[in-house]
């Protein structure tokens, strides 16, 4: 199976939207037992809610070879659970040094099933990423429009969409409805989304910026093609900061974005 028949049976299945983003900060805990046993019962008690998991690997690397491990951890739960698994590492270099970061994070022991890559360096340096993606069934987010308020800095002037037409090429090469080469498309833009939508009938799309980046649920239809497919909403401090440390809170929290979210598309 592909990435995106896995994420769209996995939509499907638990009718959500919602993206688990995992990042967990250790100055909003004791100690790194407490930052581990936290971060997997928010795991543990949202996956129900949720379509896939998302950890943005700089908090994970931030805690050394501890965080390493809890990686490891939080992803084999997230798949036991049947959570496919968005490495956030937005990686990209020249060739050679891409072709490396594709290995180490889309096959083999540490793998994601996809893994979200920078462009900044050209079209050509998305080939290895796109070349191990294909072979191992799993898949990549370009970044296309990120959320941030600074993203126009270097997106506006028609860059992303650049960038976007790029996707739409390379997911012309992928057979079926979906490509393995999907787009991070901020939730912070939903004025843009028709378009990028339109730019890219294949790619799925990860847009975050749901929560604590104030984009809004009811905002994000465009985003959606028919049945409520090919785009999930991440919401990271939202969820497993929702109420302080009280996981009944995060649970609360995910309940509520998965619910606005089906309510946009349907
Ligand atoms: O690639 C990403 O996931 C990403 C792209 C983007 O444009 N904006 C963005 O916020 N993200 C990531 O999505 C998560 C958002 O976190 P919250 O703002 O806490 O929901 C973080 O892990 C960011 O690194």
């Amino acid at each position: 199976m592909t990435f995106a028949d896995t994420l769209t049976q996995r939509v499907l299945e638990v009718n959500s939207r919602l993206c688990l983003g995992l990042d967990p900060r250790i100055d909003a805990y004791r100690d790194f037992a407490h930052l581990k046993a936290h971060t997997l019962d928010v795991l543990e008690a949202c996956a129900d809610l949720v379509a896939c998991m998302k950890p943005q690997l700089a908090f994970y690397e931030a805690l050394g070879l501890d965080g390493l491990l809890l990686l490891e951890e939080v992803c084999a739960t997230a798949r036991t659970l049947g959570l496919p698994v968005v490495l956030d590492g937005k990686r990209g270099d020249i060739g050679s040094t891409a072709t490396a970061y594709a290995r180490a994070w889309l096959s083999g022991a540490h793998a994601g099933d996809a893994l979200t890559v920078n462009p900044y360096l050209g079209f050509e340096t998305l080939t290895p990423f796109v070349d191990v993606a294909r072979r191992e069934g799993g898949a990549i987010f370009v970044l296309v429009r990120t959320s941030n308020p600074g993203s126009a800095d270097l997106q506006d002037g028609g860059v992303a969409e650049k960038v976007a037409r790029e996707v739409a090429r390379l997911g012309e090469e992928d057979g079926g409805d979906w490509s393995c080469v999907g787009a991070v498309v901020g939730a912070t833009h939903p004025g843009e989304l028709a378009a990028f939508r339109q730019l890219m009938p294949k790619a799925l799309l990860l847009l975050p910026g749901l929560g604590v980046q104030g984009a809004r649920a009811s905002e994000l239809a465009p985003a959606f093609r028919s049945g409520g497919l090919g785009a999930v909403v991440n919401a990271s401090r939202g969820i497993q900061y929702a109420g302080g440390l009280d996981v009944q809170a995060s649970v609360r929290a995910a309940r509520a974005f998965r619910d606005e979210l089906n309510a946009t598309w349907s």
